[in-house]
């Protein structure tokens, strides 16, 4: 089992740490206004259900083990999105969410929740990419808003270059029914194997008919998904680009942790700095990027 948190921390009510899933230490948050999850193990948001009713979605064939990232909820892609800028960087998505993050804050005012997890460099992180930084990583959620605010540090002395991403799963009735709306007029790469890449420019509301999986740039409007009775807003700060995913029937049977037909009930809708939109900090500089998921 991982560490737990430093035992000087004190958790208000509300919030416990709990050995979750395959041992892996969880913060669950059971607050009036919703109940919530996020796994140390990759600092992962797996749940966040306002009244009870869960926003996010997890496959339930997610594996919970060290060195797997969990499949669902809110993986963090640092600092690396897929295989980098480049391509053929390894792990895919970057080292971020298969690590162990420290939980260092628990704050409540009542309505809110606040949890405060970082994660710094380390002999392994420094292995595969030979960079120090911090991340300081806000997850404020509450009755109507889940917020997470993601703070890039550059404490070393030479400048870096990062990529990141919050890769939003959200639950939807029906993936052929759902539409994406409001980034309309963006510029748009198609990254789905064998497809014309682009750029291209969006013309109308993202609908769903096949695998689907576009790289935004240079955008930071907001968008709502419309995914039955209830839509989802993903407004960002600090953040350039959007990533919109759907695995679709054959990439999902080919994924071991995630159900065959589980394609049909989620939507990835990413805040993310990728490609042409990647993050140069200077020594001492920081970076906030935010994501605002309200309904
Ligand atoms: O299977 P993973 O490494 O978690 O990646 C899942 C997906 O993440 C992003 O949305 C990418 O745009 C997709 O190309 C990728 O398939």
């Amino acid at each position: 089992m991982t560490q737990p948190p430093s035992s000087d921390l004190t958790l208000p009510d509300g919030v416990r740490v709990v050995a979750g899933r395959g041992g892996l230490l969880a913060v669950q948050v059971d607050v009036p206004a919703c109940r919530g999850e996020v796994y140390l193990h990759g600092g992962h948001v797996t749940s966040w259900s306002p009244l009870g009713r869960e926003v996010l979605w997890l496959s339930r064939d997610a594996v919970f083990k060290p060195g797997t990232a969990i499949r669902g909820g809110v993986p963090i892609c640092f600092p690396w999105f897929a295989g980098g800028p480049d391509g053929g960087l390894a792990p895919a998505h970057g080292f971020a969410r298969t690590t162990e993050w420290a939980l260092v804050g628990a704050t409540t005012d009542g309505q809110w929740v606040e949890l405060i997890l970082a994660l710094t460099d380390s002999e392994q992180t420094r292995a595969q990419w030979p960079h120090s930084f911090a991340v300081d990583y806000r997850v404020r959620m509450g009755e109507d808003e889940l917020a997470l605010l993601f703070t890039v540090t550059n404490t070393g002395d030479a400048p870096f270059t990062f990529e990141e991403a919050l890769h939003s799963y959200f639950a939807v009735e029906d993936i052929r029914s759902t539409e994406v709306d409001g980034l309309e007029g963006a510029s748009y790469l198609d990254m789905v194997p064998g497809a014309d890449r682009g750029p291209h420019v969006l013309d109308g509301p993202i609908t769903f008919t096949g695998e689907t999986d576009r790289t935004f740039q240079s955008t930071g409007a907001t968008a709502v998904i419309r995914r039955g009775p209830r839509s989802v807003t993903v407004a960002r700060d600090g953040s350039s680009s959007a990533i919109v995913w759907n695995p679709w029937v054959d990439k999902a049977a080919a994924m071991a942790d995630f159900g065959d037909d589980e394609w049909t009930g989620m939507v990835c809708v990413e805040t993310a700095n990728v490609k042409a939109d990647a993050v140069t900090l200077e020594p001492g500089a920081t970076h906030t990027m935010t994501a605002y998921i309200t309904i």
